[in-house]
C-alpha cells in the first residue's frame, strides 16, 4: 500500500532496511526520552485558527540567507545515506532540488559534496545547497573541507555545536554497529589524516572545540554561518553578538544528551533571546504540516527533516524522498489554509495554545 503520511514512510522504511541500519537511523541516545519528546511535544501544542479572513490561497515560498526556498521546510544534514538506498546523497540531492528546497548536505555524507551538487544541478538551474561541518581539531582539513564547499557552491555553512562528544546509542551497542560496513566510506573525509581514508574512525568530535573555532571560521569564508545545536538562550545571545547569521535549534534528533528539552518547547526561549535579530529554523519531530505551522508560529523562519527524508529513501530512493517532501509541502498549505493564513509569514504567535493533556 502506497505511504499516505511520513509515519507510514516508516514502516515502509522499516521492511525495507537491514534492521541494524534501521536501528541506526531511528535510533537516539540512551533512553531515547529527547527523540521521543520532539514529536510529543507537538501533540501538546493545539492551533487555534482565525476564521472569515478571505485569506489568499496559501503561497508557501521563504528567503533563508538570500536563497529562496519553495517551502519553509528544508533537508536536516544526515550522515550515510547509502546505508539507506545505493543511489543515496545523490537521489536526495535530485529530490531537494526539484522540489525548490535548500539540502543541508552532511560533512560525513557517502557522496563527495562536489557530487551531491552536480547532481542537484542536474534537476534544477540554481539549486542551494548548504554545507554542514563538524569542525575538526585538524584545521588543515577543517579549511580544506571549507573550501571544497565553496567550490562546489555551498551557499552556507551550517556548524555542528551538540558534539563535544559522541552520544551513546544503545541500540547501535547492541548491535555492534560501530562502522559503515566494506566498500562504504565518507568521501568528504579523503583528506584527514590518520588512518584509512574516508573511514568515519577518523572523525573527532572534541569538548576543545569553542568560539574561538567559529571566529576562524568567520575569517576563512564569506559564507554565512549558521549554528546548529545551541539551544541555551545564553549561547544563543553569544551567538547573535558574534556575528553568526542564523541558528537551527536542534537537538540532533534525540542522539546527543538524552533528556535535553524538545526543540518546539526550547524555541520560545531562544526566539526570545535573540529578538529577531537573525533567522531560526528548528528541527527534530517535524512530521506533518500542523508541526511545521506550530514551528512558525514559536517563531521559525523554517524547520529542517532529518529521518523523514531517510524514510522516502529507504522506501523508493529519489521517488520516495520527492513523495516525503510534497506530502509535507501539501499539509502545510492546507493547515494555513485552515488555520487562516496566506503563507507563512501570516502566521503569528497566537494560532498556538499549549494543551495540558495528549489529544
Ligand atoms: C541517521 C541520522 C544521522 C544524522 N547525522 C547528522 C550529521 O551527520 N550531522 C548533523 O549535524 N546532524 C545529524 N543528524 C541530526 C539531524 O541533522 C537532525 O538534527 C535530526 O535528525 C532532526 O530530527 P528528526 O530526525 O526528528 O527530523 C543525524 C540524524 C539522523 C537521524
Ligand atoms: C564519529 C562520528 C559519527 C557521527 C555520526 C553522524 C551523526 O551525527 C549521527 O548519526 O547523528
Amino acid at each position: 500500500m502506497d505511504p499516505v503520511n511520513v509515519r507510514e514512510f516508516e514502516a515502509l522504511a522499516r521492511e525495507r532496511l537491514d534492521p541494524v541500519h534501521y536501528d541506526y537511523f531511528a535510533g537516539a541516545a540512551q533512553d531515547e526520552i529527547t527523540v521521543r519528546a520532539n514529536e510529543s511535544a507537538f501533540v501538546r501544542l493545539a492551533l487555534v485558527p482565525r476564521v472569515l479572513r478571505g485569506a489568499a490561497a496559501p503561497a508557501l515560498d521563504v528567503t533563508l540567507l538570500g536563497a529562496d526556498a519553495s517551502m519553509p521546510i528544508v533537508l536536516s544534514p544526515t550522515a550515510f545515506h547509502r546505508l539507506a538506498h545505493p543511489d543515496a546523497e545523490r537521489a536526495t540531492a535530485r529530490a531537494a532540488a526539484a522540489a525548490g528546497t535548500i539540502m543541508i548536505a552532511a560533512m560525513l555524507s557517502t557522496v563527495a559534496i562536489e557530487d551531491i551538487a552536480a547532481e542537484a544541478g542536474k534537476v534544477a538551474a540554481d539549486p542551494t545547497l548548504w554545507f554542514q561541518l563538524y569542525v575538526q581539531p585538524d584545521l588543515g582539513f577543517t579549511e580544506a573541507i571549507v573550501r571544497r564547499a565553496e567550490a562546489a557552491g555551498c551557499r552556507a555553512l551550517v556548524v555542528t555545536v551538540d558534539s563535544p562528544a559522541l552520544g551513546r546509542h544503545e541500540r547501535n551497542d547492541r548491535n555492534a554497529f560501530h562502522d559503515l560496513p566494506a566498500g562504504m566510506r565518507c568521501e568528504n573525509l579523503r583528506e584527514l589524516r590518520g588512518g584509512e581514508p574516508g573511514s568515519v574512525r577518523q572523525v573527532v568530535l572534541s569538548p576543545e572545540i569553542s568560539w574561538r573555532h567559529l571566529d576562524r571560521l568567520r575569517e576563512i569564508t564569506p559564507l554565512p554561518i549558521v549554528l546548529k545545536g545551541a539551544l541555551h538562550p545564553l549561547d544563543a545571545r553569544l551567538a547573535v553578538e558574534r556575528g553568526i547569521d542564523a541558528l537551527l535549534v536542534s537537538n540532533h534528533g534525540g542522539r546527543q544528551l538524552d533528556t535535553m528539552p524538545a526543540t518546539i518547547d526550547q524555541l520560545p526561549f531562544v526566539a526570545e533571546a535573540v529578538e529577531g535579530r537573525v533567522p531560526l529554523l528548528l528541527d527534530g519531530g517535524v512530521r506533518r504540516g500542523t508541526d511545521v505551522v506550530k514551528a512558525l508560529a514559536l517563531g521559525a523562519r523554517a524547520v529542517a527533516v532529518g529521518r523523514p527524508v531517510l524514510w522516502g529513501l529507504a522506501a523508493d530512493g529519489e521517488a520516495g524522498v520527492t513523495r516525503v517532501l510534497e506530502m509535507l509541502r501539501a499539509e502545510t498549505a492546507h493547515t494555513l489554509t485552515l488555520c487562516g493564513c496566506d503563507g507563512p509569514s501570516a502566521v503569528t504567535r497566537d494560532l498556538v495554545r499549549e494543551v495540558r493533556c495528549c489529544h
